[in-house]
Protein backbone atom coordinates (compact mmCIF):
# COMPACT_ATOMS: atom_id res chain seq x y z
CA UNK A 1 0.00 0.00 0.00
CA UNK A 2 1.26 3.45 -0.53
CA UNK A 3 0.88 6.29 1.64
CA UNK A 4 -1.49 9.40 1.55
CA UNK A 5 0.07 12.71 1.82
CA UNK A 6 -0.84 13.12 5.49
CA UNK A 7 1.16 10.55 6.38
CA UNK A 8 4.50 12.11 4.71
CA UNK A 9 4.13 15.99 5.13
CA UNK A 10 5.47 17.64 7.92
CA UNK A 11 6.55 14.11 8.97
CA UNK A 12 9.98 12.76 9.87
CA UNK A 13 11.64 9.65 8.62
CA UNK A 14 15.57 8.30 9.93
CA UNK A 15 16.35 7.80 5.73
CA UNK A 16 14.00 9.59 3.23
CA UNK A 17 15.10 7.84 -0.40
CA UNK A 18 14.33 10.52 -3.32
CA UNK A 19 13.24 7.91 -6.46
CA UNK A 20 11.24 4.89 -6.22
CA UNK A 21 13.98 3.27 -8.84
CA UNK A 22 16.11 0.13 -9.58
CA UNK A 23 18.80 1.34 -6.98
CA UNK A 24 16.25 2.68 -4.93
CA UNK A 25 13.53 0.35 -4.34
CA UNK A 26 16.43 -2.15 -3.67
CA UNK A 27 18.05 -0.21 -0.95
CA UNK A 28 14.85 0.69 0.77
CA UNK A 29 14.00 -3.28 0.74
CA UNK A 30 17.37 -3.62 2.30
CA UNK A 31 17.18 -1.20 5.10
CA UNK A 32 13.88 -1.79 6.10
CA UNK A 33 15.07 -5.34 7.10
CA UNK A 34 15.69 -3.66 10.14
CA UNK A 35 12.22 -2.48 11.86
CA UNK A 36 13.96 -0.06 14.44
CA UNK A 37 14.57 2.45 10.82
CA UNK A 38 11.73 4.13 9.21
CA UNK A 39 11.94 4.57 5.49
CA UNK A 40 10.43 7.39 3.27
CA UNK A 41 10.30 6.77 -0.88
CA UNK A 42 9.45 9.78 -2.67
CA UNK A 43 8.55 8.64 -6.07
CA UNK A 44 7.37 11.52 -9.00
CA UNK A 45 5.67 8.72 -11.36
CA UNK A 46 3.00 6.43 -10.06
CA UNK A 47 3.03 3.00 -8.62
CA UNK A 48 1.68 1.31 -11.66
CA UNK A 49 1.89 -1.49 -9.78
CA UNK A 50 -0.07 -5.16 -11.82
CA UNK A 51 0.21 -3.29 -14.90
CA UNK A 52 0.26 -5.38 -17.79
CA UNK A 53 2.06 -3.04 -20.02
CA UNK A 54 4.92 -3.16 -17.75
CA UNK A 55 4.51 -7.14 -17.06
CA UNK A 56 4.08 -7.99 -20.36
CA UNK A 57 7.17 -9.20 -22.67
CA UNK A 58 8.29 -8.08 -25.67
CA UNK A 59 6.64 -4.67 -25.10
CA UNK A 60 10.21 -3.17 -26.57
CA UNK A 61 9.85 0.81 -26.45
CA UNK A 62 5.76 0.89 -26.60
CA UNK A 63 6.03 2.38 -23.47
CA UNK A 64 8.00 5.59 -24.94
CA UNK A 65 6.40 8.85 -24.89
CA UNK A 66 3.61 8.12 -22.24
CA UNK A 67 4.02 9.67 -18.89
CA UNK A 68 2.91 7.56 -17.50
CA UNK A 69 6.03 5.22 -17.68
CA UNK A 70 8.25 7.79 -19.63
CA UNK A 71 9.96 11.13 -18.02
CA UNK A 72 10.57 11.58 -22.19
CA UNK A 73 13.83 13.50 -22.21
CA UNK A 74 15.78 14.76 -25.08
CA UNK A 75 19.02 16.45 -25.34
CA UNK A 76 20.14 19.71 -26.45
CA UNK A 77 20.35 20.09 -30.32
CA UNK A 78 24.23 17.80 -30.70
CA UNK A 79 26.19 19.46 -33.59
CA UNK A 80 27.73 16.57 -34.46
CA UNK A 81 24.92 14.33 -35.13
CA UNK A 82 23.16 16.76 -37.87
CA UNK A 83 21.95 18.97 -35.21
CA UNK A 84 19.20 16.62 -33.78
CA UNK A 85 18.13 16.65 -30.65
CA UNK A 86 18.12 12.76 -29.38
CA UNK A 87 14.83 11.26 -27.50
CA UNK A 88 16.27 9.80 -24.14
CA UNK A 89 13.20 8.13 -22.76
CA UNK A 90 14.24 7.16 -18.92
CA UNK A 91 11.91 5.10 -16.65
CA UNK A 92 9.20 6.96 -13.92
CA UNK A 93 7.12 5.22 -11.38
CA UNK A 94 7.85 2.50 -8.85
CA UNK A 95 10.54 0.36 -10.23
CA UNK A 96 12.19 3.28 -12.39
CA UNK A 97 13.91 2.28 -15.73
CA UNK A 98 13.53 -1.41 -14.70
CA UNK A 99 10.13 -1.43 -15.13
CA UNK A 100 10.73 -0.04 -19.28
CA UNK A 101 13.77 -1.89 -19.92
CA UNK A 102 14.92 -4.32 -22.40
CA UNK A 103 15.42 -7.16 -19.84
CA UNK A 104 18.98 -8.22 -20.37
CA UNK A 105 20.56 -9.13 -16.92
CA UNK A 106 24.25 -9.41 -16.35
CA UNK A 107 27.44 -7.09 -15.60
CA UNK A 108 30.64 -6.30 -17.78
CA UNK A 109 33.96 -7.57 -18.21
CA UNK A 110 36.28 -7.50 -14.67
CA UNK A 111 38.60 -4.91 -16.01
CA UNK A 112 35.35 -2.20 -16.22
CA UNK A 113 35.05 -2.68 -12.69
CA UNK A 114 38.47 -2.64 -11.61
CA UNK A 115 39.12 0.46 -13.84
CA UNK A 116 36.49 1.82 -11.14
CA UNK A 117 38.91 1.52 -8.54
CA UNK A 118 41.96 2.57 -10.32
CA UNK A 119 39.95 5.98 -10.46
CA UNK A 120 41.41 6.38 -6.61
CA UNK A 121 38.38 4.37 -5.72
CA UNK A 122 39.82 1.93 -3.28
CA UNK A 123 37.91 -1.47 -3.02
CA UNK A 124 35.67 -0.82 -5.68
CA UNK A 125 36.41 -3.91 -8.38
CA UNK A 126 34.99 -6.79 -10.03
CA UNK A 127 35.04 -8.73 -6.54
CA UNK A 128 32.74 -6.00 -4.61
CA UNK A 129 30.39 -5.67 -7.72
CA UNK A 130 30.37 -9.61 -8.10
CA UNK A 131 29.73 -10.28 -4.78
CA UNK A 132 26.71 -8.46 -4.28
CA UNK A 133 25.37 -9.26 -7.68
CA UNK A 134 24.58 -12.68 -6.49
CA UNK A 135 22.09 -11.20 -4.12
CA UNK A 136 20.15 -9.53 -6.20
CA UNK A 137 19.23 -12.33 -8.45
CA UNK A 138 17.54 -16.20 -8.21
CA UNK A 139 18.67 -17.82 -11.72
CA UNK A 140 16.28 -20.31 -13.04
CA UNK A 141 18.01 -22.47 -15.44
CA UNK A 142 16.21 -22.60 -18.86
CA UNK A 143 14.11 -25.56 -20.05
CA UNK A 144 15.46 -25.50 -23.59
CA UNK A 145 19.09 -26.67 -23.02
CA UNK A 146 19.63 -25.33 -26.52
CA UNK A 147 24.13 -24.98 -27.55
CA UNK A 148 23.55 -21.28 -28.22
CA UNK A 149 22.93 -21.00 -24.63
CA UNK A 150 26.01 -20.92 -22.27
CA UNK A 151 25.67 -19.55 -18.33
CA UNK A 152 27.79 -20.86 -15.57
CA UNK A 153 25.76 -21.41 -12.14
CA UNK A 154 29.35 -20.14 -10.14
CA UNK A 155 28.02 -16.12 -11.78
CA UNK A 156 24.48 -16.80 -10.54
CA UNK A 157 22.83 -16.23 -7.76
CA UNK A 158 19.88 -18.71 -6.21
CA UNK A 159 18.12 -16.36 -3.14
CA UNK A 160 17.64 -13.13 -4.67
CA UNK A 161 14.71 -11.24 -5.05
CA UNK A 162 14.86 -10.45 -8.88
CA UNK A 163 14.01 -13.57 -11.05
CA UNK A 164 16.42 -13.90 -13.95
CA UNK A 165 16.47 -16.86 -16.79
CA UNK A 166 17.23 -17.17 -20.67
CA UNK A 167 14.53 -16.61 -23.27
CA UNK A 168 11.75 -19.12 -23.65
CA UNK A 169 11.74 -18.59 -27.45
CA UNK A 170 14.73 -18.98 -29.77
CA UNK A 171 14.52 -17.20 -33.06
CA UNK A 172 16.69 -19.70 -34.92
CA UNK A 173 19.13 -17.43 -35.39
CA UNK A 174 21.37 -17.41 -32.37
CA UNK A 175 23.37 -20.46 -33.89
CA UNK A 176 24.06 -19.20 -37.36
CA UNK A 177 25.35 -15.56 -35.80
CA UNK A 178 27.46 -17.62 -33.23
CA UNK A 179 29.07 -19.76 -36.29
CA UNK A 180 30.49 -17.05 -37.87
CA UNK A 181 31.21 -14.96 -35.67
CA UNK A 182 33.51 -18.23 -35.11
CA UNK A 183 34.93 -17.47 -38.11
CA UNK A 184 36.36 -14.36 -37.04
CA UNK A 185 37.82 -15.95 -34.11
CA UNK A 186 35.06 -14.50 -31.75
CA UNK A 187 34.31 -17.25 -29.73
CA UNK A 188 31.50 -18.14 -27.29
CA UNK A 189 32.11 -16.38 -24.20
CA UNK A 190 32.05 -17.79 -20.49
CA UNK A 191 30.38 -15.98 -18.48
CA UNK A 192 31.18 -13.20 -17.64
CA UNK A 193 30.46 -11.67 -20.98
CA UNK A 194 33.53 -11.73 -23.59
CA UNK A 195 32.46 -13.08 -26.45
CA UNK A 196 29.42 -14.10 -28.06
CA UNK A 197 26.47 -14.45 -26.12
CA UNK A 198 22.76 -15.21 -24.78
CA UNK A 199 22.11 -12.67 -22.20
CA UNK A 200 19.98 -13.54 -19.27
CA UNK A 201 17.08 -11.93 -18.85
CA UNK A 202 14.48 -10.46 -16.08
CA UNK A 203 11.82 -12.62 -17.25
CA UNK A 204 9.94 -14.52 -15.20
CA UNK A 205 10.03 -18.38 -17.10
CA UNK A 206 7.27 -19.87 -15.31
CA UNK A 207 5.20 -16.44 -14.36
CA UNK A 208 6.07 -15.31 -18.23
CA UNK A 209 6.28 -11.94 -17.04
CA UNK A 210 8.81 -9.13 -15.81
CA UNK A 211 10.65 -9.53 -13.03
CA UNK A 212 11.96 -5.57 -11.79
CA UNK A 213 12.42 -3.70 -8.94
CA UNK A 214 8.33 -3.46 -7.79
CA UNK A 215 7.32 -6.98 -7.84
CA UNK A 216 10.82 -8.46 -7.16
CA UNK A 217 12.55 -6.22 -4.40
CA UNK A 218 9.56 -3.84 -3.44
CA UNK A 219 6.86 -6.74 -2.82
CA UNK A 220 9.50 -7.92 -0.27
CA UNK A 221 8.89 -5.44 2.13
CA UNK A 222 5.63 -3.29 0.97
CA UNK A 223 3.93 -4.84 4.28
CA UNK A 224 6.82 -3.40 6.32
CA UNK A 225 5.07 -0.77 8.92
CA UNK A 226 8.57 0.87 8.64
CA UNK A 227 8.30 1.55 4.78
CA UNK A 228 6.10 4.29 3.61
CA UNK A 229 6.24 4.89 -0.42
CA UNK A 230 4.14 8.26 -1.64
CA UNK A 231 4.01 8.23 -5.49
CA UNK A 232 3.31 11.07 -7.15
CA UNK A 233 5.88 13.41 -4.98
CA UNK A 234 7.95 15.34 -7.20
CA UNK A 235 11.54 16.33 -5.43
CA UNK A 236 12.22 19.64 -5.90
CA UNK A 237 14.97 20.41 -2.97
CA UNK A 238 17.06 18.99 -0.21
CA UNK A 239 16.52 21.67 2.97
CA UNK A 240 19.98 21.78 5.10
CA UNK A 241 21.86 23.90 7.50
CA UNK A 242 25.77 24.41 6.99
CA UNK A 243 27.96 23.71 10.69
CA UNK A 244 31.28 25.24 9.91
CA UNK A 245 32.43 23.52 6.07
CA UNK A 246 29.69 20.93 6.66
CA UNK A 247 26.25 20.22 4.98
CA UNK A 248 23.96 18.19 6.62
CA UNK A 249 19.75 17.79 4.94
CA UNK A 250 17.67 18.79 6.94
CA UNK A 251 14.75 17.75 5.09
CA UNK A 252 12.94 17.40 1.34
CA UNK A 253 10.86 19.63 -0.60
CA UNK A 254 8.18 17.75 -2.42
CA UNK A 255 5.53 18.88 -4.93
CA UNK A 256 2.09 16.54 -4.29
CA UNK A 257 -0.67 17.22 -6.35
CA UNK A 258 0.52 20.78 -7.15
CA UNK A 259 1.37 21.81 -3.76
CA UNK A 260 4.78 22.19 -2.02
CA UNK A 261 5.38 19.83 0.91
CA UNK A 262 8.58 19.54 3.85
CA UNK A 263 9.29 16.50 4.77
CA UNK A 264 11.88 15.95 7.68
CA UNK A 265 14.41 13.64 8.01
CA UNK A 266 16.27 12.03 11.32
CA UNK A 267 19.37 10.63 9.54
CA UNK A 268 20.22 10.69 6.27
CA UNK A 269 18.96 12.05 2.91
CA UNK A 270 19.42 9.23 -0.17
CA UNK A 271 19.29 10.22 -4.27
CA UNK A 272 18.33 7.31 -5.84
CA UNK A 273 16.66 9.71 -9.05
CA UNK A 274 18.78 8.84 -11.63
CA UNK A 275 21.66 10.12 -13.54
CA UNK A 276 19.72 12.67 -15.53
CA UNK A 277 17.78 14.01 -12.32
CA UNK A 278 20.43 13.60 -9.60
CA UNK A 279 21.96 17.00 -10.99
CA UNK A 280 18.80 18.66 -11.03
CA UNK A 281 18.26 17.91 -7.55
CA UNK A 282 21.20 18.69 -6.83
CA UNK A 283 21.79 22.31 -8.39
CA UNK A 284 18.54 23.14 -6.90
CA UNK A 285 19.65 22.77 -3.29
CA UNK A 286 22.54 24.97 -3.62
CA UNK A 287 24.80 22.13 -4.53
CA UNK A 288 27.06 22.26 -7.46
CA UNK A 289 29.17 24.67 -9.70
CA UNK A 290 29.04 27.96 -8.08
CA UNK A 291 29.18 29.57 -11.28
CA UNK A 292 25.94 28.08 -12.70
CA UNK A 293 24.08 28.30 -9.11
CA UNK A 294 24.98 31.99 -9.27
CA UNK A 295 23.62 32.32 -12.50
CA UNK A 296 20.47 31.14 -11.77
CA UNK A 297 20.13 32.81 -8.36
CA UNK A 298 20.31 30.06 -6.19
CA UNK A 299 21.88 30.31 -2.64
CA UNK A 300 25.48 28.35 -3.00
CA UNK A 301 25.37 25.80 -0.10
CA UNK A 302 28.26 23.79 -1.17
CA UNK A 303 30.26 24.83 -4.35
CA UNK A 304 30.88 21.23 -6.28
CA UNK A 305 31.46 21.58 -10.00
CA UNK A 306 31.42 18.01 -10.83
CA UNK A 307 27.82 17.76 -10.22
CA UNK A 308 26.04 16.97 -13.89
CA UNK A 309 29.76 16.55 -15.38
CA UNK A 310 31.22 13.69 -16.54
CA UNK A 311 28.59 12.22 -18.75
CA UNK A 312 28.98 9.50 -21.01
CA UNK A 313 25.87 7.48 -22.64
CA UNK A 314 26.26 4.23 -24.68
CA UNK A 315 24.41 4.51 -28.14
CA UNK A 316 23.82 2.31 -31.39
CA UNK A 317 22.25 2.76 -34.82
CA UNK A 318 20.96 -0.12 -36.98
CA UNK A 319 22.09 -1.80 -40.02
CA UNK A 320 18.85 -4.12 -41.44
CA UNK A 321 18.91 -7.44 -43.66
CA UNK A 322 15.71 -8.62 -44.83
CA UNK A 323 15.26 -12.87 -44.08
CA UNK A 324 15.53 -14.86 -47.61
CA UNK A 325 12.32 -15.89 -48.06
CA UNK A 326 13.42 -19.40 -48.00
CA UNK A 327 14.64 -19.26 -44.21
CA UNK A 328 11.02 -17.28 -43.01
CA UNK A 329 9.18 -20.28 -42.04
CA UNK A 330 12.49 -21.32 -39.57
CA UNK A 331 13.16 -17.89 -38.09
CA UNK A 332 10.73 -16.25 -35.73
CA UNK A 333 10.80 -12.53 -35.37
CA UNK A 334 9.07 -9.84 -33.35
CA UNK A 335 7.85 -8.48 -37.71
CA UNK A 336 4.53 -9.76 -36.99
CA UNK A 337 3.63 -8.31 -33.36
CA UNK A 338 2.81 -5.04 -35.39
CA UNK A 339 0.14 -6.33 -36.23
CA UNK A 340 -2.32 -5.69 -33.42
CA UNK A 341 -4.59 -8.74 -34.07
CA UNK A 342 -1.82 -10.94 -34.24
CA UNK A 343 -0.12 -9.39 -31.42
CA UNK A 344 -3.00 -10.03 -29.36
CA UNK A 345 -3.23 -13.83 -30.66
CA UNK A 346 0.58 -14.27 -29.65
CA UNK A 347 -0.30 -12.28 -26.23
CA UNK A 348 -2.40 -15.42 -25.66
CA UNK A 349 -0.46 -17.95 -26.52
CA UNK A 350 1.66 -16.68 -24.68
CA UNK A 351 -0.25 -16.49 -21.47
CA UNK A 352 -1.38 -19.88 -21.97
CA UNK A 353 1.31 -21.73 -23.18
CA UNK A 354 4.42 -19.80 -22.64
CA UNK A 355 5.28 -20.43 -26.09
CA UNK A 356 5.23 -17.93 -29.50
CA UNK A 357 6.39 -14.76 -30.26
CA UNK A 358 6.79 -13.00 -26.99
CA UNK A 359 9.08 -15.44 -25.34
CA UNK A 360 11.42 -14.21 -27.95
CA UNK A 361 13.74 -11.58 -26.54
CA UNK A 362 17.13 -9.28 -27.60
CA UNK A 363 19.70 -11.24 -26.21
CA UNK A 364 21.82 -12.26 -28.94
CA UNK A 365 25.25 -10.34 -28.56
CA UNK A 366 28.84 -10.40 -28.98
CA UNK A 367 30.98 -8.29 -26.70
CA UNK A 368 34.02 -7.46 -28.11
CA UNK A 369 37.68 -5.57 -28.70
CA UNK A 370 38.17 -3.77 -32.09
CA UNK A 371 40.92 -5.50 -32.80
CA UNK A 372 39.11 -8.57 -33.48
CA UNK A 373 36.91 -6.66 -35.99
CA UNK A 374 38.78 -4.29 -37.75
CA UNK A 375 42.05 -5.03 -39.92
CA UNK A 376 43.08 -1.43 -39.03
CA UNK A 377 42.21 -1.74 -35.24
CA UNK A 378 46.38 -1.16 -34.78
CA UNK A 379 46.22 2.07 -37.48
CA UNK A 380 43.70 3.25 -35.11
CA UNK A 381 44.65 2.97 -31.94
CA UNK A 382 48.24 4.68 -33.14
CA UNK A 383 45.96 7.64 -34.01
CA UNK A 384 43.83 7.67 -31.01
CA UNK A 385 46.71 7.58 -28.97
CA UNK A 386 48.22 10.29 -30.92
CA UNK A 387 45.25 12.48 -30.18
CA UNK A 388 45.27 11.69 -26.53
CA UNK A 389 48.75 12.59 -26.22
CA UNK A 390 48.37 15.67 -28.31
CA UNK A 391 45.28 16.71 -25.94
CA UNK A 392 47.29 16.12 -23.24
CA UNK A 393 50.40 18.30 -24.29
CA UNK A 394 47.95 21.37 -25.34
CA UNK A 395 46.28 20.93 -21.91
CA UNK A 396 42.72 20.40 -23.51
CA UNK A 397 41.38 17.54 -21.36
CA UNK A 398 41.19 17.67 -17.34
CA UNK A 399 43.01 15.71 -14.66
CA UNK A 400 40.08 13.38 -14.78
CA UNK A 401 40.11 12.72 -18.70
CA UNK A 402 44.01 12.10 -18.83
CA UNK A 403 43.12 9.26 -16.10
CA UNK A 404 39.88 7.94 -18.01
CA UNK A 405 42.11 8.14 -21.36
CA UNK A 406 44.99 5.81 -19.94
CA UNK A 407 42.53 3.30 -18.54
CA UNK A 408 40.68 2.95 -21.81
CA UNK A 409 43.43 3.20 -24.31
CA UNK A 410 45.25 0.45 -22.13
CA UNK A 411 41.86 -1.80 -22.31
CA UNK A 412 42.17 -1.29 -26.34
CA UNK A 413 45.75 -2.44 -25.79
CA UNK A 414 45.44 -5.92 -24.37
CA UNK A 415 42.06 -5.91 -26.10
CA UNK A 416 39.30 -5.58 -23.36
CA UNK A 417 35.83 -5.62 -25.18
CA UNK A 418 35.03 -2.36 -26.01
CA UNK A 419 32.41 -2.81 -29.13
CA UNK A 420 29.09 -4.71 -28.76
CA UNK A 421 27.38 -6.13 -31.77
CA UNK A 422 23.21 -7.39 -31.12
CA UNK A 423 21.19 -9.20 -33.55
CA UNK A 424 17.67 -8.52 -33.36
CA UNK A 425 15.04 -10.53 -34.55
CA UNK A 426 13.08 -7.84 -36.17
CA UNK A 427 13.10 -4.34 -38.11
CA UNK A 428 13.62 -1.50 -36.17
CA UNK A 429 10.65 0.93 -35.72
CA UNK A 430 11.60 3.40 -39.04
CA UNK A 431 8.76 4.17 -41.04
CA UNK A 432 8.09 2.43 -44.45
CA UNK A 433 11.31 0.26 -43.86
CA UNK A 434 9.52 -2.81 -42.60
CA UNK A 435 7.19 -4.50 -45.37
CA UNK A 436 4.12 -6.59 -44.61
CA UNK A 437 4.79 -10.33 -44.94
CA UNK A 438 8.66 -9.72 -45.03
CA UNK A 439 11.26 -10.64 -42.03
CA UNK A 440 14.09 -8.95 -40.96
CA UNK A 441 17.41 -9.43 -38.77
CA UNK A 442 19.38 -5.90 -37.39
CA UNK A 443 22.60 -5.51 -36.22
CA UNK A 444 22.39 -2.99 -33.40
CA UNK A 445 25.99 -1.75 -33.24
CA UNK A 446 26.99 -0.55 -30.21
CA UNK A 447 29.55 2.27 -28.77
CA UNK A 448 30.26 1.40 -25.24
CA UNK A 449 33.57 3.25 -24.11
CA UNK A 450 33.17 6.58 -25.52
CA UNK A 451 35.51 9.04 -25.56
CA UNK A 452 33.60 12.17 -25.21
CA UNK A 453 32.03 13.71 -22.30
CA UNK A 454 28.99 15.50 -21.82
CA UNK A 455 27.12 17.70 -18.78
CA UNK A 456 23.65 17.74 -17.44
CA UNK A 457 22.89 21.02 -15.81
CA UNK A 458 19.65 22.89 -14.87
CA UNK A 459 18.39 25.47 -17.19
CA UNK A 460 16.25 27.56 -14.72
CA UNK A 461 15.54 27.31 -10.82
CA UNK A 462 12.25 25.79 -12.02
CA UNK A 463 12.19 21.92 -10.59
CA UNK A 464 9.75 21.19 -13.45
CA UNK A 465 11.80 22.33 -16.08
CA UNK A 466 14.13 19.72 -17.97
CA UNK A 467 17.51 19.71 -17.46
CA UNK A 468 19.86 20.48 -20.09
CA UNK A 469 21.19 17.23 -21.44
CA UNK A 470 24.73 17.60 -23.18
CA UNK A 471 26.37 14.40 -24.36
CA UNK A 472 28.79 15.95 -26.60
CA UNK A 473 28.28 12.97 -29.15
CA UNK A 474 30.98 12.52 -31.37
CA UNK A 475 33.32 15.55 -29.97
CA UNK A 476 36.10 13.08 -29.61
CA UNK A 477 36.18 11.51 -33.39
CA UNK A 478 37.57 8.09 -31.97
CA UNK A 479 33.61 7.72 -31.20
CA UNK A 480 32.42 7.93 -34.79
CA UNK A 481 35.02 6.07 -36.06
CA UNK A 482 34.68 3.12 -34.10
CA UNK A 483 31.07 2.79 -35.39
CA UNK A 484 32.13 3.31 -38.55
CA UNK A 485 34.71 -0.32 -38.61
CA UNK A 486 31.25 -1.54 -36.77
CA UNK A 487 29.64 -1.21 -39.53
CA UNK A 488 31.74 -2.84 -42.16
CA UNK A 489 32.03 -5.59 -39.86
CA UNK A 490 28.53 -6.08 -39.35
CA UNK A 491 28.84 -6.34 -43.39
CA UNK A 492 31.30 -9.24 -43.67
CA UNK A 493 29.53 -11.13 -40.83
CA UNK A 494 26.63 -10.89 -43.31
CA UNK A 495 28.33 -12.28 -45.73
CA UNK A 496 29.74 -14.92 -43.95
CA UNK A 497 28.53 -18.60 -43.82
CA UNK A 498 26.18 -19.81 -41.78
CA UNK A 499 24.28 -16.41 -41.29
CA UNK A 500 24.89 -15.48 -44.78
CA UNK A 501 22.18 -17.97 -45.62
CA UNK A 502 19.46 -16.09 -43.94
CA UNK A 503 20.36 -12.68 -44.49
CA UNK A 504 19.69 -11.14 -47.67
CA UNK A 505 21.48 -7.86 -48.57
CA UNK A 506 21.14 -4.98 -46.49
CA UNK A 507 17.94 -3.40 -47.03
CA UNK A 508 18.82 -0.33 -44.42
CA UNK A 509 21.07 1.93 -45.21
CA UNK A 510 21.59 -0.27 -48.23
CA UNK A 511 24.01 -0.49 -51.13
CA UNK A 512 24.43 3.17 -52.44
CA UNK A 513 26.12 3.47 -48.96
CA UNK A 514 29.51 2.98 -49.38
CA UNK A 515 32.34 5.27 -48.77
CA UNK A 516 33.38 6.45 -45.00
CA UNK A 517 31.45 9.60 -45.34
CA UNK A 518 28.10 8.18 -46.56
CA UNK A 519 28.23 5.59 -43.59
CA UNK A 520 29.26 8.41 -41.12
CA UNK A 521 26.08 10.75 -42.22
CA UNK A 522 23.91 7.12 -41.89
CA UNK A 523 24.99 7.04 -38.64
CA UNK A 524 24.44 10.78 -37.43
CA UNK A 525 21.17 10.92 -39.08
CA UNK A 526 19.72 7.24 -37.48
CA UNK A 527 22.15 7.30 -34.15
CA UNK A 528 19.91 6.31 -31.04
CA UNK A 529 20.80 6.50 -27.07
CA UNK A 530 21.06 3.24 -25.75
CA UNK A 531 19.42 4.21 -22.39
CA UNK A 532 22.81 4.04 -19.89
CA UNK A 533 23.46 7.76 -18.71
CA UNK A 534 26.35 7.53 -15.78
CA UNK A 535 28.85 10.11 -14.19
CA UNK A 536 26.43 12.72 -13.37
CA UNK A 537 27.55 12.23 -9.50
CA UNK A 538 30.67 10.19 -10.14
CA UNK A 539 32.62 8.15 -7.27
CA UNK A 540 36.29 9.86 -7.93
CA UNK A 541 38.53 11.98 -5.35
CA UNK A 542 37.06 15.22 -4.93
CA UNK A 543 40.43 16.53 -6.60
CA UNK A 544 39.44 14.65 -9.97
CA UNK A 545 35.79 16.10 -10.02
CA UNK A 546 34.37 13.89 -7.63
CA UNK A 547 30.72 14.41 -6.30
CA UNK A 548 30.73 11.17 -3.93
CA UNK A 549 32.88 9.12 -2.02
CA UNK A 550 33.80 5.83 -1.45
CA UNK A 551 31.08 5.55 1.22
CA UNK A 552 28.69 7.11 -1.77
CA UNK A 553 28.48 10.42 0.47
CA UNK A 554 28.24 13.32 -1.18
CA UNK A 555 31.81 15.54 -0.14
CA UNK A 556 31.44 17.66 2.27
CA UNK A 557 27.69 16.94 3.40
CA UNK A 558 27.05 14.63 7.03
CA UNK A 559 24.17 12.85 5.60
CA UNK A 560 23.59 12.99 1.67
CA UNK A 561 24.29 10.18 -0.24
CA UNK A 562 23.90 8.98 -3.92
CA UNK A 563 23.05 5.78 -4.95
CA UNK A 564 22.28 4.80 -8.28
CA UNK A 565 24.10 4.91 -11.77
CA UNK A 566 24.88 7.96 -11.82
CA UNK A 567 28.11 7.46 -9.69
CA UNK A 568 30.05 5.28 -11.99
CA UNK A 569 32.98 7.28 -13.40
CA UNK A 570 33.99 5.56 -16.38
CA UNK A 571 31.75 3.39 -18.95
CA UNK A 572 31.06 -0.16 -18.34
CA UNK A 573 30.76 -2.54 -21.33
CA UNK A 574 27.08 -3.94 -20.24
CA UNK A 575 23.85 -3.04 -19.93
CA UNK A 576 23.32 -1.32 -16.55
CA UNK A 577 20.36 -2.68 -14.51
CA UNK A 578 22.01 -5.41 -12.84
CA UNK A 579 24.81 -2.91 -12.14
CA UNK A 580 21.87 -0.18 -10.96
CA UNK A 581 20.44 -3.15 -8.68
CA UNK A 582 24.04 -4.23 -8.05
CA UNK A 583 25.06 -0.52 -6.41
CA UNK A 584 21.78 -0.28 -4.60
CA UNK A 585 22.56 -3.51 -2.62
CA UNK A 586 26.30 -2.15 -2.19
CA UNK A 587 24.67 1.10 -0.29
CA UNK A 588 22.84 -0.78 1.82
CA UNK A 589 25.69 -2.66 3.31
CA UNK A 590 27.58 0.40 3.36
CA UNK A 591 24.86 2.54 5.36
CA UNK A 592 24.44 -0.86 7.71
CA UNK A 593 28.19 -0.30 8.04
CA UNK A 594 28.97 -3.65 6.57
CA UNK A 595 31.41 -2.66 4.00
C1 LIG B 1 14.12 2.00 -22.39
C2 LIG B 1 15.25 1.43 -21.59
C3 LIG B 1 15.75 0.17 -21.91
C4 LIG B 1 16.80 -0.37 -21.16
N1 LIG B 1 17.19 -1.67 -21.40
C5 LIG B 1 18.06 -2.26 -20.55
C6 LIG B 1 18.34 -3.65 -20.65
O1 LIG B 1 17.78 -4.37 -21.45
N2 LIG B 1 19.24 -4.18 -19.79
C7 LIG B 1 19.88 -3.42 -18.86
O2 LIG B 1 20.71 -3.95 -18.13
N3 LIG B 1 19.62 -2.10 -18.74
C8 LIG B 1 18.70 -1.51 -19.54
N4 LIG B 1 18.39 -0.20 -19.38
C9 LIG B 1 19.11 0.59 -18.37
C10 LIG B 1 18.73 0.30 -16.94
O3 LIG B 1 17.38 -0.09 -16.85
C11 LIG B 1 18.96 1.58 -16.12
O4 LIG B 1 20.28 2.06 -16.33
C12 LIG B 1 18.76 1.38 -14.64
O5 LIG B 1 17.51 0.78 -14.41
C13 LIG B 1 18.86 2.72 -13.93
O6 LIG B 1 18.59 2.57 -12.57
P1 LIG B 1 18.60 3.85 -11.60
O7 LIG B 1 18.24 3.36 -10.26
O8 LIG B 1 19.89 4.56 -11.79
O9 LIG B 1 17.46 4.83 -12.16
P2 LIG B 1 15.92 4.54 -12.40
O10 LIG B 1 15.59 3.11 -12.34
O11 LIG B 1 15.57 5.24 -13.67
O12 LIG B 1 15.20 5.23 -11.16
C14 LIG B 1 15.09 6.62 -10.95
C15 LIG B 1 13.74 6.89 -10.30
O13 LIG B 1 13.74 8.19 -9.72
C16 LIG B 1 12.50 8.81 -9.98
N5 LIG B 1 12.71 10.27 -9.92
C17 LIG B 1 13.48 11.01 -10.73
N6 LIG B 1 13.43 12.32 -10.36
C18 LIG B 1 12.62 12.39 -9.29
C19 LIG B 1 12.17 13.46 -8.48
N7 LIG B 1 12.55 14.74 -8.72
N8 LIG B 1 11.33 13.19 -7.45
C20 LIG B 1 10.93 11.90 -7.19
N9 LIG B 1 11.31 10.86 -7.97
C21 LIG B 1 12.15 11.09 -9.00
C22 LIG B 1 12.15 8.29 -11.37
O14 LIG B 1 10.79 8.45 -11.67
C23 LIG B 1 12.59 6.84 -11.28
O15 LIG B 1 11.57 6.01 -10.77
C24 LIG B 1 17.36 0.39 -20.11
C25 LIG B 1 16.84 1.65 -19.78
C26 LIG B 1 15.79 2.17 -20.50
C27 LIG B 1 15.25 3.53 -20.13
Amino acid sequence: MTATIDQVSEKTFDYIIIGGGTSGLTLATRLSEDPALSILILEAGADNLNDPAILTPAAYGSHFGNPSYDWAFKTEPQANVNGRSVPWPRGKGLGGSSAINFFQYHLANKGDYDAIEKLGNPGWNWELFKKYQLKTETFIEPEVKDQSINYDLAHHGNEGPLTVSHALTLSGLEKPFNDSLVKFGILPAPEPNTGTWLSPLTIHPKNRIRSYAANSYYTLASSRQNLTVLTGAHVVRLESRKDGNLLTATGVTFIYDKQTHLVKVGREVVLSSGAILDPQILELSGIGDKKLLEKHNIEVKLDLPGVGSNIQEHVFFTATHEIREDKKEEVQTFDNLHDPVEREKQIALFQKEGKGLLGLAINIMAFVPLSQLSPDSDTIYTQLKKTVDEGIASGKYSSLQRKQYRLQLEALKRGSPNCEIILVQGAPAIPGLAKPGKKYGAFYLLLNHPFSRGSIHIKSADPIDYPAIDPHYFEEEYDIHLLIELFKFSRRLAKTEPLQSYLLDEVHPGPECQTDEQIADFIKTYLVTTYHTIGSCSLLPLEDGGVVDTKLKVYNTTNIRVVDVSILPLHIGAHLQATAFTIGEIAADIIKGNV
